[in-house]
């Protein structure tokens, strides 16, 4: 097979320990003999595969540039599937650079990104499931994320798909039998019992769905926007949910201009919190900017937290309401209260209110609670997937097609039409997996990776 060699590091750009190069593809290991030997003058050929050896990496001029260690990998027995080979180089920029550089001057190319794992799939070695999972697992920003994408690399999420797949075959043989022999066909199914199977796989379809919701949020996290007038404490509250002095406070009302964005991990779930200006009509220029971002902000998030100053008054009632998740947030708790919570949910029925001191961090870890129960409600993590929205997309597509099938049985259309709906399940399964791939939906997937994975 005649595949090019590709070479990317596979390790980040920057300062740090050390930087991995790795090669795919017939005849790598050939390449990297050409700049490499090992200190008993061997080639990396020479070596057995899969064990590492240590060598000097040397310019056409024979002059050193780095010592590594390096291992090679026989074709099938590699993360490509490929022959391939990596260097070990020391970290920092200069000595991968130059190792690429002369890897490229005897016959391989610069990697596409992702183009390690698209071979790895091209080749069979996982399936795109799995692949897609690398990506999530190089995402992921906690060890519940981490879970959910290692799960479907591990292949359980492929062996769901696979599991749906084969019952929805067998519904298929089972149909067709009941079309071409009406009465006693062998494998004959009643109608009754078809679309009870129907009624059970569409089940399972929303299930795995709401599992693979679950994931994605955990992976992609979700934006909480904290909105109110201004001097209620929503800055207070930022620096409470962060644990540290990231906003400036002041007692002076329009103290914050333009929105703050950071991340805290609830649960988890990476969640982008955005404290913005304080809400109120202003003449100030620049104030009167800083208020259409905060509604902007709020437009954008997934989940509202709304504060209101519980030691004064007034001050609920004039902000722009929103249909987003809410919750609302009493603050200063620890002042004489002039708000009861009882007021507040009267007056926002059906968002949940909480009682918190963003300056003594009284309810804060309620709060965060809160914010995951409002925005992960019946997400039960361990059970999730962190598949892409590709992969959900083709999942709720098969959840139609089964229910489309299940509405024929029952209707005039008949068994026909049930047939053709269940076989267009069966194929937005096959889709999931790639089976049937296109060059241009690998390239759109797999140009999302980084660069040498
Ligand atoms: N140095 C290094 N570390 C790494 C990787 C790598 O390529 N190099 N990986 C990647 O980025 C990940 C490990 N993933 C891998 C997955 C499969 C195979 C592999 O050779 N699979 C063959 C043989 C299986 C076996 O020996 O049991 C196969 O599945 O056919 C290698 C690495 C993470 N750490
Ligand atoms: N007692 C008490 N004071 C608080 C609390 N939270 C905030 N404050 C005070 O309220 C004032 C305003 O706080 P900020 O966090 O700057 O309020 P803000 O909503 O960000 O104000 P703007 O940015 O101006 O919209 C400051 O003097 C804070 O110290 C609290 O929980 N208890
Ligand atoms: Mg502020």
């Amino acid at each position: 097979m005649s595949e090019e060699i590709i070479t990317a590091a596979a390790t980040a750009w920057g300062y740090g320990g050390i930087a991995i190069v790795r090669l795919s593809g017939e005849g790598c290991v050939a390449a990297a003999d050409k700049i490499y030997t090992s200190k008993t003058h061997k080639k990396l050929s020479e070596e057995p595969a899969r064990y590492m050896a240590l060598g000097t990496l040397r310019a056409p001029n024979g002059e050193p540039f780095d010592e590594v260690l390096a291992v090679r990998f026989e074709r099938g027995k590699s993360y490509t599937g490929e022959e391939a080979a990596e260097l070990h180089c020391h970290g920092g920029l200069a000595a991968a650079q130059r190792c690429v550089a002369e890897l490229c001057r005897n016959g391989a190319r610069l990697a596409l990104p992702g183009e390690f794992t698209r071979r790895a799939f091209v080749n069979g070695r996982i399936d795109l499931a799995q692949a897609e999972a690398v990506a999530g697992i190089i995402k992921a920003q906690s060890d519940e994320a981490l879970s959910a994408s290692a799960r479907a690399l591990q292949g359980e999420f492929t062996a769901e798909i696979k599991k749906l797949t084969a019952r929805l075959t067998e519904l298929y043989a089972a149909l067709e039998v009941d079309l071409d022999f009406p009465e006693e066909g062998e494998g004959f199914l009643a109608k009754e019992e078809s679309a009870a199977r129907l009624e059970e796989l569409s089940r399972e379809c929303a299930e795995l769905c709401s599992r693979c919701r679950c994931g994605m949020l955990l992976r992609d996290g979700l934006r909480a926007a904290i909105i109110g007038a201004p001097n209620v404490g929503k800055s207070s509250l930022l620096n409470a949910l962060l644990a540290r002095e990231r906003a400036i406070v002041t007692a002076v009302p329009g103290t914050t201009r333009d929105s703050i964005e950071e991340t805290f991990i609830c649960g988890g779930l990476p969640v982008r919190i955005i404290d913005t200006a304080g809400i109120r009509d202003t003449e100030d220029e620049v104030e009167a900017i800083g208020v259409g971002r905060s509604l902007r902000s709020m437009e954008e998030a997934d989940i509202v937290l709304r504060v209101l100053d519980g030691a004064e008054e007034e001050g609920a009632a004039v902000l722009p309401r929103t249909d987003k998740p809410q919750i609302i947030v009493i603050n200063k708790s620890d002042l004489p209260q002039r708000i009861t919570k009882e007021e507040a949910e009267a007056h926002f029925p059906g968002s949940a209110v909480l009682c918190v001191s963003a300056k003594e961090g009284g309810g804060i870890a309620e709060l965060k609670e809160l914010i995951l129960q409002t925005a992960a409600a019946g997400c039960d993590v361990s059970q999730s997937y962190s598949v892409s929205a590709r992969q959900l997309e083709c999942l709720a597509r098969a959840k139609e097609a089964v229910d489309a099938a299940a509405e024929a049985l029952k209707s005039a259309a008949g068994e026909d039409a049930a047939l053709s709906c269940v076989s267009e399940g069966a194929a937005q399964l096959a889709s999931l997996l790639g089976l049937d791939a296109g060059e241009e939906l690998l390239d759109k997937i797999f140009s999302a990776f980084c660069v040498g994975k």
